[in-house]
This record gives C-alpha cells, structure tokens and sequence, in this order.
C-alpha cells in the first residue's frame, strides 16, 4: 500500500509520460491533493474571508512544474465568481465550488483577441421571449483559446462575451456557463470543446479551447453585481464600468507572489547546487574551487537572491494596497482604482520579467547540469516567461502604467497626490535640490527623480506632436517605448524604496547579526539597479564617473560580505525536496548519485540495446539501407 506521499511523488518522472499520460497523472495528484485541501477547508470551517490562505495553498499544493488542472478553478473562476456574481449567484454556486463539487475555467483569450479585450467576437445575445442569452462563436477567431483546465477537466466557465439586447451593444460582461454534463462530463450541445496541444511548459493546466454554437443559457447566468439585464432586456449598467476588470488586478496581485515562488525554487537549486559544485583552480597547485567562490557565479545569484527578498516585499505591500482600494471599491469609493490598477499592472510586469531573467541566469548558472530536466530549471524558466504573457502582457501593462502616470503628472498642481505617486510631487517641487549620492536613500531619490523626469518628457513629446498635427493616438505609439521606460522606471522607485522602508522596519525586530545580512541584500539589490540603470541616472541625475567607481567596490564588497550567507539564506525559503523536485537542489547535496539515479529512470535504460539497433541503425551501418 503506497503512502500519500509515494503516491504523490512516486512513479515514472512526467518527463516520461505522454501527454495524455501526464494530463491523467497531474490529475490523479491534483485529486488527491485538493481533497486533502477540501478536508482542511472543512476541518477548519474555511470559507472564502481568508481566500488567500486558500489559495496559496492552492499554488503551494501545485507540486508540479506543469501547473495543476485545477489552478483556474481557484485562481480565477472562484475569485471573478466571487468579484461579479450578486448574492443570488453566490448562493447558487460559490459552495459547489468551494467544496468542488463542480469545477470552473475562465475563458476570456480568444484565438483572435487576448490583449485588446473591448475586441472579443463571442456575443451573448438576449432573448425576452425566452429570458435566456443566446452565446455564439461567430468566427473561428472568437474561438476561446487558453483557458485552464478547460480543456478535459472543467464542467462550468465563466466566458467573457459582448452583450448584446434590444440591438445594442453594451460591451463585455460576464457569463456562468456549463460546459460538460456534471454526470456524464460529455459536452452539453452546440459546445465545441477540447485541448489545445503542447505547450513550451504548464502542460498539466489543461489549456482548452471552447466554441459555441447559439448556446443558450438563462437571464441569470449572467453575473449581475454590476451591470444587469432586466427580463425585459433593459440594461442597467454599472456604476462603474471599470469593475469588470476588477478579476485580473486581483490575479495579477497573486502573480507577484507567484512569481516570488518561482524564482525563490530557481535561487535555492542554484546556489545550493554552486556550493556543491567544485571546477576549476582559483590558485596553481590549490584544490578545485566551489564555484559559488567565483565573483561572476556570485553576481549571477546573489542578485537573484536579493532581487526574491525586495519582490517578497513588495508582494505584501501589493496585496495590503489591494485590500485597503477593494474595500474602499466595496463602499463605492472608485478614487484609488486608477492607482491600484497601475500599481498592479507595472508590479505584475516588472515582478515576472525580473524571475523570468533571474531564474534564466539561475539555469545558466549550474552549466550543463542546469539543462537537465531533472534539475527543475529548465521548467521553471518555462514557468516565468509564460508569466510574462498570462493575465497581461507585461508591455501592454506597462502602458497601463504609464497611461496613469501621464494622467497624474497632468494634475500634478490640482491637490494632493495618492500614495504610490506622492513622490512626483516631492521631487518636482519648486526649491527642490538634490545632488547624486551614493547611499539608498540617495539611489531611492535618484530613480525616483528618472521616473518623474520620464514622465515629464513623454508628456511634453506628446503635446509636441499632437501640437504638430499628429493624432494622440499616433503620438501615443511613436513614444512608447519611452512610456514603457517611464512604467519600468517608475516601478523600481517603488520597489527600492519598499524593500529599504519594509526590510528596515523587519529588522528592528531582528538580532544583530540577521539584521546585517537582510541590509546588506537590500544595498545589493539598489546597487545592481543602479549599475543596470547608469544610462537613465547619468541623463537624469548628477550622477559622475567618480560615483560609478566606487559603487562598483561598493557591489563587490557586497557580494563578498553576502557569499558566506548564500546558502543559509535560500534554506531559509525551506522549500522541501518533493516540492524543489531537483536532482541539484535536494537538500542532502547528493548532486551526482540523483543525476544517476534519474537518468536510469529513462525508459531508454530499461534494455541494454534499444529496438531501433536491429530496425535502422544495423542495416544502414550494413549498408543494406
Ligand atoms: C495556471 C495555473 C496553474 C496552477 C498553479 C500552478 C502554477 C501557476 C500558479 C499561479 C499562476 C497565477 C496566475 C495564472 C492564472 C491564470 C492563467 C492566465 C489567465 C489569463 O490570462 S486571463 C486573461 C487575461 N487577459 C488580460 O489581462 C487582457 C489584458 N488586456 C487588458 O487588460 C485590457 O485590454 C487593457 C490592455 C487594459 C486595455 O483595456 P481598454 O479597456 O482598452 O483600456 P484603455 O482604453 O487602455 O483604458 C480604459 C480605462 O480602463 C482602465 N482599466 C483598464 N483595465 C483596468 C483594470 N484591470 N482595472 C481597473 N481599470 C482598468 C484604464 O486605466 C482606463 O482608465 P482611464 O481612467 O485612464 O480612462
Ligand atoms: C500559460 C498561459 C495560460 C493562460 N491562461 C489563460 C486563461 O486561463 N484564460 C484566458 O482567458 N487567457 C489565458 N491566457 C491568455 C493570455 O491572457 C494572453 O495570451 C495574454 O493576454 C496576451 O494576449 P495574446 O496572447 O493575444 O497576445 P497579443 O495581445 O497578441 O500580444 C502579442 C504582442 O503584441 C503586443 N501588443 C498587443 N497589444 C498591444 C498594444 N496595445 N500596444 C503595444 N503592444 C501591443 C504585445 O506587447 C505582444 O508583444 C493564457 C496564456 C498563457 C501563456
């Protein structure tokens, strides 16, 4: 009789299976998992006021690389549910799937549209006759395709679609739509519904496809905490129409903590891995070195390590930000939206693609051993450029940013500014002066002082050409690169100044020691940004040669200080071997006997000469081919 965990954990490695035989795998451990979570949620009497303990365990209980079948169903179906549905609706179904007793997808992405929303094809058109919306898949592009979990395992999706009553067009809204029948799990009728193939990595999320065919589906299937439509076909719409969006600032919200995890699974294998790793003489005649010893080995990791901890940080101010606007939002109080949705935006952009190139130098950091499957590397990196994409292109966000910024700087001198913004006020102050240090608080004022200046300068280019007869929209694309630079810009000023602000209040309440190693990796992190950022501080700040001379000592004294705390400090992420699954990464440092002992799980070990020798390779090296 297996254990839980040899049941979880045991078996042929997914790398081996099919396709088919991993989707089937990851949803054999995906059951096992959430009923083990179900059982807590009623032990505990869980319910959906501490939906974020839920749902990190959700993301904590997908142990694998490829995601779950069932994340959606948490990460997006029950959040959107709970954010749109009216009361009604939540009585209806929230229980059902809380407990899973059904499970859900989102599906927005079509194979036409996933950026430009306002332009999703699939309509839901209301019929009074019958009070029931009729859902259509026009063209092949309006196709949903992405949707997780979609593909085989959800029985119900919330589809996103252009409402439509009395002729009208009243834009995108959202719709609970039963996909498969709760008995049988066979499509229901006019619903074309499948998988849609191999991915570069999250091959276990079951991404579908759905196509609908005059599908019709009740009034009340539309979920009306908003907008409404009356059994007449009157629309009532939302007091805000901004409310719709509401779902995927909450997702991109967790995807800054997401990628906190990813990121902090790369840093653990690869310095753990460059601690056991010894190659090459520092000295003639001395024994190999470790090679987390070499300052190139250290600049790739321990940058990473610091970049995890200011990342962690902000998550959590992230996520206070959101709870503080959506209870505000919640009273009907929509001043802070804009902010939020910035905030999250250039945090969700800036947040992966930083574990994106991170985890990526993480991989090239542990050499060939890095490129092997078995050492979890390789999939993580497919993890955090998807993150890249999913719930946002990172560049489409950035713009958000950025169009909120140049809002903001236009009303600079009307009154007093939102918190995450108050900075622009204070650096652009008549009397300010500033000159270039090399301290944080000098770098936090120096990247602060490049995001205002940016800001200032796209918008002074933007009224120049519209001045000069171009369209706002044509001056609005021909400068933005430079708005993506001022969305970037304006996101590190508040991740550094987070990170020092937050890592110094922690560290009242550490001992000495402690205290030293979390300082040093908070000046690491201002030091790498400020080294990776010279060409925007050098045109912006006072910055001079002189101050690049020593921050360079600055960098490598601090490298040199952190290097005896890099494993201690990954360790502390305490992320167990079965969740790490990484031949490089365990925590014994057995590096060499599990790269043995994976390789021999290959099915091509399983016979000393393989078939194809007798097919192909013997009749071709005997010439009879
Ligand atoms: C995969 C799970 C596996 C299980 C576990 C294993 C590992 C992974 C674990 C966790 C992973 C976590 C998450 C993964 C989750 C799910 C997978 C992915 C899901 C999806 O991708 S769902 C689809 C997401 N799609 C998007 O995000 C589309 C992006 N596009 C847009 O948001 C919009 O089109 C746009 C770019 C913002 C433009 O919209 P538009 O209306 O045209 O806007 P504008 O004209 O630019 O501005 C109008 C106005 O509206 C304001 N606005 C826009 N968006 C928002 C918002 N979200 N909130 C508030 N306000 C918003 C904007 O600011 C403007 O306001 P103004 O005052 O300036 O007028
Ligand atoms: C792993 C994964 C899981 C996903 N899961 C889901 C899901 O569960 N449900 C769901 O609905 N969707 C899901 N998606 C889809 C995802 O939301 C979209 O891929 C994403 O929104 C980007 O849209 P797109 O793919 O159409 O890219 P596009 O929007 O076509 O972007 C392609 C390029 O065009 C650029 N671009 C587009 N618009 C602009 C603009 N206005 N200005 C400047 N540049 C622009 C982008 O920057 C990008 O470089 C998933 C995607 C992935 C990768």
């Amino acid at each position: 009789m297996l254990t839980k965990r040899e049941e979880l954990f045991g078996g042929t490695p997914d790398e081996y299976l099919s396709h088919k035989e991993k989707y089937e795998n990851s949803t054999r451990k995906a059951v096992i998992l959430f009923s083990l979570l179900r059982k807590i949620q009623e032990e505990n009497n869980t319910d959906l006021t501490n939906y974020r303990n839920l749902l990190s365990g959700v993301l904590g209980a997908s142990i694998s690389q490829d995601g779950s079948p069932f994340g959606l169903h948490y990460i997006m179906f029950m959040p959107v549910f709970m954010s749109q549905a009216d009361e009604e609706q939540q009585e209806r179904w929230l229980h059902r799937a809380l407990n899973c007793s059904i499970i859900g997808s989102y599906a927005q992405t079509e194979l036409g549209h996933g950026t430009f929303i306002r332009g999703l094809e699939t309509t839901a058109t209301y019929d009074p006759s019958t009070q029931e919306f009729v859902l259509h898949s026009p063209t092949l592009t309006s196709y949903k395709w992405w949707p997780g979990g979609l593909g085989n395992t959800a029985n119900y999706c919330i589809v996103i679609a252009q409402l439509y009553s009395k002729g009208e067009c009243h834009g995108i809204h959202s719709f609970i739509v039963q996909v498969r029948d709760e008995d049988t799990h066979m499509p229901l009728p006019g619903i074309k519904v499948g998988e849609i193939g191999v991915k570069m990595g999250l091959n276990a999320v079951n991404n579908g496809f759905i196509g609908f065919e005059n599908v019709r589906i009740p009034r009340t299937n539309m979920l009306m905490k908003h907008a409404k439509i009356l059994e007449d076909g009157t629309y009532v719409k939302s007091k805000n129409s901004k409310l719709i969006y509401g779902a995927m600032v909450f997702v991109r919200v967790v995807i800054v903590f997401d990628s906190v995890n990813y990121l902090a699974k790369a840093i653990t294998v690869a310095t753990r891995y460059s601690a056991v790793r010894r190659q090459s003489q520092l000295k003639e005649g001395e024994p190999e070195r470790q090679i987390l010893d070499y300052v190139t080995q250290q600049d790739k990791i321990l940058t990473a390590i610091a970049g995890c901890f200011a990342m962690k940080m902000n998550a959590r101010m992230l996520w206070d930000t959101f709870n503080v606007i959506n209870d505000q939002l919640h009273k009907g109080n929509m001043e802070r939206l804009g902010e939020l949705h910035a905030l999250a935006c250039c945090l969700k952009a800036i947040s992966t693609s930083d574990s994106s190139l991170f985890t990526a130098r993480c991989r090239v950091s542990c050499g060939g051993h890095g490129y092997m499957v078995s050492s979890t590397l390789p999939a993580t990196s497919a993890l955090t450029t998807a993150s890249c994409t999913y719930e946002g292109d990172n560049t489409v966000l950035l713009l958000q940013t950025a169009r909120f910024l140049l809002k903001t700087w236009r009303q600079i001198d009307t009154g007093p500014l939102t918190p995450t913004v108050e900075y622009l006020k204070t650096v652009s102050a008549p009397g300010f002066s500033y000159k270039w240090e090399n301290s944080i608080e000098g770098i936090i004022r120096g990247f602060q002082i490049v995001s205002m200046k940016k800001i200032s300068s796209c918008l002074n280019l933007m009224t120049a050409k519209v001045m000069s007869g171009m369209s706002q929209a044509d001056a609005w694309n021909t400068i933005s690169i430079q708005l993506v630079s001022a969305g970037e810009s304006h996101c590190r000023a508040i991740v550094i100044s987070t990170f020092h602000e937050d890592m110094s209040k922690a560290m009242r309440s550490m001992s000495a020691s402690l205290a030293e190693v979390m300082g040093q990796l908070v000046e690491l992190y201002a030091v790498y940004w400020t080294l990776e950022r010279l060409g925007d501080l050098l045109e912006y700040t006072s910055i001079s040669g002189a101050d690049v001379v020593k921050l360079r000592s600055w960098y490598e004294e601090l490298l040199r200080k952190i290097r005896p705390n890099a494993v201690g400090l990954v360790d502390a992420f305490d992320i167990i071997d079965e969740l790490l699954q990484s031949t490089l990464g365990a925590y014994d440092g057995r590096v060499y006997e599990r790269l043995m002992e994976e390789a021999l799980k290959s099915p091509l070990n399983a016979e000393p000469v393989n078939q194809s020798f007798h097919k192909y390779l013997k009749p071709f090296m005997q010439g009879k081919l």
